[in-house]
């Protein structure tokens, strides 16, 4: 046991992401040194704590991590305490802190996983949330770390597009993940110069990106379009990739790069090719950005494990870390408004988002 005997829980859950490992890092190494805790690393997200499994972690096993992609915990975007094949066994999960003799849980996770920490917090344990999700669609924080990596991934998708686009004079539309939020897909599409970019929040009108799509192969005889996997049109449906029926939202997004692409075939005189980019926007290293972001998150969820400050989320907010209560970041999701800096310098470029004139809603 060391010193201070403060023994720390940490655990990723939800879709991984870029930056997870900077995260567990950070926040293992900065309370083995500053506190001289114990860190117990919970295996596979929630499912860890259901099927009590989780070991400590050494200063070594947290050391040469920063760089790479997934989580050496590993993760689990199906396994909810309180309806865990339809039981609530969340009393088994707090007997199980209990048990590691915690003193803190630190939960790295999205919108689903923060929700699932509050509820456990009202339980009596002790947590402190780090947001994380490639999607950036978290409520109160400014962003994600795994976003930043996740739209260079798209940036270098529609970079290559581009060229094979180019050359071919081809319609090209590229796929996006971000479930029902179009983070991904405007900030990569701003970023690789996209003619059209499609997002959930606002449903668009096939003449309208027919058109849009037109206008530019007539002046440039190629054209990139960027749609989320979220996105959907006026009145009409999600497309959806698969169920699976165990997850607290059991929809998988996806396929509409190629739903569009047969909806534009009759609508257009233009060879059009579709990509589907996928968990190719989760993987591997992540950028520079996310590791420092990450790290800075880290230390300061460390810090208030220290200060003994829990039912909290780190977040940053006007480039200040900052901390919120669970309870207010749990259900709730942050979308792309009209008066997002990048949507209105997106307007302003004459990118079109598929919206007839200025119907946005
Ligand atoms: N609103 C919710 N209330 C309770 N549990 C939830 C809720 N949303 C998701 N969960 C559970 O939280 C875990 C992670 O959720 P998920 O949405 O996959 O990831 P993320 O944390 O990245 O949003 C899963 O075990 C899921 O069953
Ligand atoms: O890996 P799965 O189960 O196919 O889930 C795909 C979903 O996970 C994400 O990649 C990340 O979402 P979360 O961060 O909420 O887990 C979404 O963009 C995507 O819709
Ligand atoms: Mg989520």
């Amino acid at each position: 046991m060391s010193k201070s005997g403060l023994r720390v829980g940490i655990l990723t859950s939800g879709g991984d992401c870029s930056g997870l490992n900077a995260v567990i890092r950070s926040v293992a190494k900065s309370l083995m040194l500053n506190q001289e805790a114990t860190i117990i690393g919970i295996k596979d997200g929630f499912l860890g704590l259901i099927e009590q499994r989780a070991t400590p972690l050494t200063y070594q096993d947290c050391s040469g991590i920063l760089s790479s992609g997934g989580t050496i915990l590993g993760t689990c975007n199906n396994a909810n305490p309180f309806n865990y094949n339809g039981q609530d066994v969340s009393a088994s999960v707090v007997e199980y802190y209990h048990k590691l003799d915690l003193h803190a849980l630190v939960v790295i996770g999205g919108d689903g996983s923060l929700s699932v920490s509050h509820l456990l917090s009202k339980l009596g344990m002790n947590i402190v949330g780090v947001p994380k999700t490639i999607d950036n669609d978290l409520w109160g924080t400014d962003r994600t770390f795994g976003f930043d990596t996740a739209t260079t991934v798209v940036t270098d998708a529609l970079d290559r597009l581009q060229t094979t686009g180019q050359s071919h004079k081809r319609l090209m539309i590229l796929e996006t993940m971000g479930r029902y939020a179009g983070w991904i897909a405007l900030h990569g599409g701003m970023a690789g110069g996209a003619d059209v970019i499609l997002l959930p929040e606002f449903p668009y009108d096939i003449d309208e990106v027919a058109r849009a799509c037109e206008k530019r192969m007539c002046e440039k005889h190629y054209s990139i379009l960027v749609v989320a996997e979220g996105a959907k049109p006026k009145n009409g449906e999600l497309t959806v990739r698969e169920r699976v029926c165990t997850s607290h939202d059991p929809l998988r997004l996806g396929g509409i790069a190629e739903a569009l692409k047969q909806q534009l075939a009759v609508k257009l005189d233009a060879e059009i090719r579709a990509t589907t980019l996928g968990h190719i926007q989760r993987g591997g290293s992540p950028s520079s950005f996310d590791r420092v972001f990450a790290t800075n998150l880290g230390c300061y969820a460390a810090s208030l494990v220290a200060q003994n400050k829990f039912g909290l989320v780190a977040v940053i907010q006007n480039n200040q870390m900052t901390s919120l209560p669970l309870e207010k970041v749990a259900n709730k999701t942050r979308l792309v408004t009209t008066d997002d800096q990048t949507f209105i310098s997106a307007r302003a470029l004459g990118v079109s988002f598929g919206v007839v004139g200025d119907n946005f809603k």
